[in-house]
């Protein structure tokens, strides 16, 4: 009884602590790490605060009732998030567990004990690289820490196992070497001591292990493919001089005598297929808005799964959704309008226009707009083929959160205000594969969009 007023207590002023630090989570992954580790109740909280943050203290206020300790899963999908952004913008794990996002420092420092659990879930997601990288991390914190926040022997017995995963047999004997030191009986470090003595004597050190199926986040396990995707993510890849001179801007009123008076802003991102900057094309007032009527409305995003035709929370996209309709209010149509003025098609195929908000770690993997070839529902007459998209950027986003295209070297950057545009198709009707794009996890900030296919 006396343990479980104590757990309460502890709890109720973690809660306290962590309402104050709701503005500094929205700017760095590693309060939001901390603040899932203080407060969460169970995955969808975790999904609303962590992955798509909610930007409020209200927010976090109706959380309060449902109140529970941290699930394992719930960790794990912060782990995971945090792997995301360290590969991603190249984050170093020891920057990171000081507080500090590419020399800025933004959130509060990681005990030993943060940094083992977030090396146990990458453990425990078969992620041995950061597993290594934040065991690491815990053994450097705990020589510093006066009052101990982990027991050593236990550090060293994931960053061995990690070790020997990752493929370095002697390191990992070392290290079950100094668990010995520490603790003489301790019986695994007994029994793998044995295991990699005789790894090594055979010679079969050289092969790394772990092909066990599970999700491969270490950067080892990386395609070509993802790298240059990451470092598109970055802002390091960039279309040729010849391809970047052909581009242009332009004011534009389609030939609508309506936009004769106030023709868009446009700028060529890219010309094929044809990719379009449209600036300033949406107001304050709309944009403020829209957001307050998609916030009530917000779900966790579902992918579909052409196999099973089920819908399903996907580790490659993570946002919430909101659906919002003209009649919904003059500010959605105003801008159903818009879409059709910028693009010149109608309004009638489209689909009800979809606001999106992706917190840190947020993003959604590259993929089409289209439904490609090894989808059957492709042919089904109900499916639309979407012959464009349009992505109106309803916030800046601090860092992070570019629209990449992989296939065309090009990221959009997040601006408020502005849209993207695209045909999805050739002329031919047939899907345009270079339009394959994505949405790059956010750093720090929030990110939001509207987002409309027709
Ligand atoms: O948010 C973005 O930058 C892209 C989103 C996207 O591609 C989608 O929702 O289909
Ligand atoms: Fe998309």
């Amino acid at each position: 009884m006396l343990l479980l007023r104590k757990y309460v207590e502890a709890y109720t002023d973690q809660y306290k602590k962590a309402s104050e630090d709701v503005q500094a989570y929205v700017e760095s992954p590693i309060n939001a790490y901390l603040l899932v580790k203080r407060l969460t109740t169970d995955l969808q909280v975790v999904q609303d605060l962590i992955i798509t943050n909610t930007e409020s203290i209200a927010d976090i206020d109706k959380l309060k009732p449902g109140l529970k300790f941290p699930s394992d899963e719930d960790l794990n999908g912060a782990a995971m998030a945090l792997a995301r952004l360290q590969d991603t913008y190249k984050l170093d794990t020891s920057s990171l567990a000081n507080g500090e996002i590419n020399g800025v420092k933004c959130a509060a420092e990681l005990t030993a004990a943060d940094c083992f659990e977030l090396g146990r879930q990458s453990y425990t997601n078969a992620d041995h690289y950061h597993a290594q990288l934040w065991m690491m991390e815990a053994d450097e914190r705990l020589k510093r820490e006066v009052n101990q926040t982990v027991e050593r022997s236990e550090i060293l017995e994931y960053l061995a196992f990690s070790t020997y995963k990752l493929g370095d047999v002697g390191l990992a004997l070392d290290l079950t070497n100094k668990i010995l030191e520490l603790i003489p009986t301790h019986e695994r470090a007994l029994i793998n001591k044995v295991y990699y003595e005789d790894e090594i004597a055979t010679r079969n050190a050289a092969q790394p292990k772990g092909e066990d199926g599970s999700i491969l986040t270490s950067v080892q396990n990386k395609t070509e493919d993802m790298l240059f995707y990451e470092a598109l993510c970055r802002g390091e890849i960039k279309p040729s001089d010849e391809i970047l001179a052909q581009l242009k801007c332009r004011y534009t009123d389609n030939g609508n005598p309506f936009l004769k008076i106030a023709p868009f802003k446009v700028e060529e991102a890219y010309l094929d297929p044809k990719i379009l900057i449209f600036h300033d094309v949406m107001a304050d007032n709309e944009i403020a808005t829209i957001k307050a009527l998609a916030r009530p409305h917000f779900k966790r995003a579902r992918v579909k799964r052409y196999t099973t035709d089920a819908l399903n929370i996907s580790n490659y996209r993570i946002s919430k959704s909101a659906w919002l309709k003209e009649i919904d209010h003059k500010h959605v149509a105003d801008v159903v309008q818009r879409v059709e003025d910028m693009t010149g098609l109608s309004m009638e195929t489209a689909e009800n226009l979809q606001v999106v908000n992706y917190g840190i770690g947020g993003h959604f993997w590259p993929h089409y707009d289209f439904a490609t070839k090894g989808d059957p529902k492709a042919f089904n007459r109900f499916e639309r083929k979407r012959i464009a998209t349009v992505l109106f950027y309803m916030s800046d986003v601090a860092q992070g959160g570019a629209t990449v295209f992989p296939y065309l070297n090009i990221a959009v950057w997040p601006k408020k205000g502005t849209a993207a545009f695209w045909y999805n198709l050739h002329s031919s009707g047939e899907g345009d594969l270079h339009t394959a794009h994505a949405a790059c996890p956010v750093l720090t900030g929030s990110k939001w969009g509207i987002y409309d296919t027709k």
